[in-house]
């Protein structure tokens, strides 16, 4: 059985068209408006839609096709006049599925419904098996250790249920590619993964991102606009360094978690959103619990499952594998370390994890001297990379180091990315720490490629 939603404004059709469904097996919905079969799918998103283009509030056609696209990935049938070929042609060129000419015929409806309800059970599976390849391998998550293959295979499990998870562990040790394995093996994976950082703005601003706001609920608000839940409907929500929320917004979060209702900013009605929560903090919740600062309840609610990932430390056996993979990201297949650089790279202590030695291998790789057989990568690199020695001399010549211009922007990029780890990815507080102005800092992020 699949659910339809059935989306038409005339009572009559509705009652004749919802019985002949449900005949055929179908459980059944019904809007009237576009704006109502919109919030049913975010609730609970349908497996086949049924729209009539001439809804209201406008009985514009066009508007109707703007709909279609909201239902993705469920297939759409729209239902047009008999003698609205292009119309319909129009519809399937905006993205729906089949289209059925009114009045409906009882044989036609039940042949387009299978085969779009067809459509989508293969569609399911496809993405099922997509999530199994990906659960497979690695799932981005490099790393040999007993500890990272315990991690994979909790992920493995979780991943397919609703439960909301919450990774902890100290900065930079990959927990927000925890929670995007999460999304791409869940049967989420084809609809959005959303992230929010929620120590980056202030309760309000925080409230409308997430929520979204009506149309002059406050100076600025010159439209409605939707939040990031209505975005993710039937998707995983990443709530980022979810330790800073501010208290104000801890309540708001409480209550969508609770019963999935939320209240955009200025809204009187409250709206609902099906989505999976992911959250993750390297702050210490439970201290937090107990001093006050992070509410006992909202706490619980989010450790449906705590996953951690451990710190590079304690699980040295990792270094060398993922050197190389940065090594092999940032300069091809042939870039190698020499022997003394692999043991620096093992003696060394990384308090700033995975995220500090992807950057020191980065920045030590654009320092490296090329040859015939490939770029290597000395200790020498690695230690001015990591900023434990001065900036080494600049000799000229094609097979000799890269450029000034090369050692200047490597070291710019390991500065500003030790200053997000340390501020949590704070924008304003990163661009002050490195004496940039927020826009500044911005555009260098995008130049980069580190938004
Ligand atoms: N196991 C891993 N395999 C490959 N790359 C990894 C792994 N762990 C972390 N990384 C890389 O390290 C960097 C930091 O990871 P990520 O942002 O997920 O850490 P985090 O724990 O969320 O940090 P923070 O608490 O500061 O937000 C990223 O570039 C990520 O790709």
């Amino acid at each position: 059985m699949s659910g339809v939603l059935l989306a038409d404004d005339e009572p009559a059709f509705q009652r004749l068209t919802g019985a002949w469904l449900r005949d055929l097996g179908h459980s059944v919905r019904v809007a009237g408006d576009g704006e109502a079969a919109r919030r049913l799918h975010r609730e609970a998103p349908a497996d086949l839609v049924l729209l009539d283009l001439a809804m209201p509030p406008h009985h514009d056609p066009e508007k109707g096709l703007e709909l279609i696209a909201d239902f993705a990935p469920a297939p759409v049938v729209v239902m047009t006049g008999h003698a609205d070929h292009a119309l319909a042609l129009k519809a399937v060129d905006a993205g729906a599925w089949d289209f059925l000419a009114k009045p409906v015929d009882p044989d036609m409806l039940r042949i387009v419904v299978q085969r779009a309800t067809e459509r989508a059970r293969l569609q399911r599976e496809l993405s099922e098996l997509r999530a199994q390849g990906g659960a497979a391998e690695d799932m981005g998550l490099a790393g040999t250790s007993p500890a990272m293959a315990a991690l994979r295979d909790l992920i493995r499990r979780v991943a397919p249920t609703r439960l909301p998870v919450l990774v902890l562990g100290p900065s930079g040790t990959g927990k927000e590619l925890v929670a995007r394995a999460l999304h791409h093996a869940s049967p989420r994976a084809e609809r959005p993964l959303v992230t929010i950082h929620c120590g980056a703005l202030p309760a309000e601003l925080l409230e409308s991102e997430l929520f979204g706001h009506l149309k002059g609920s406050f100076t600025g608000a010159v439209a409605d606009r939707p939040g990031l839940v209505e975005a993710t409907a039937g998707g995983t929500l990443f709530l980022d360094e979810v330790g800073e929320m501010p208290p104000a917004m801890q309540v708001k979060l409480l209550r969508f978690l609770n019963d999935g209702t939320y209240q955009p900013v200025g809204a009187r009605e409250p709206r609902v959103a099906e989505v999976r929560v992911v959250a993750a903090t390297h702050r210490d919740l439970r201290a937090m619990v107990a001093e006050g600062s992070f509410r006992e309840d909202l706490y619980y609610r989010l450790k449906g499952v705590e996953l951690r990932t451990p710190a590079l430390d304690e699980r040295p056996g990792d270094v060398a594998l993922l050197a190389h993979l940065f090594l092999r990201r940032a300069s091809g297949a042939a870039a190698r370390f020499t022997p003394e650089a692999s043991r620096w790279l093992a003696a060394r202590r990384w308090p700033g994890n995975v995220r500090e030695l992807r950057s020191v291998v980065e920045c030590a790789a654009a320092l490296a001297s090329g040859s015939p057989t490939g770029l290597a990568v000395d200790a020498a690199d690695l230690a001015f990379a990591a900023g434990e020695t001065p900036l080494p001399g600049v000799p000229a010549g094609p097979a000799g180091r890269q450029s000034l211009e090369a050692e200047v922007a490597a070291l710019e990029r390991v500065r500003i990315e030790e200053a997000l780890a340390r501020t949590g990815h704070n924008h304003t507080h990163t661009a002050r720490e490195l004496g940039l102005s927020r826009v500044g800092l911005l555009k260098k992020l995008d130049r980069m490629g580190l938004r």
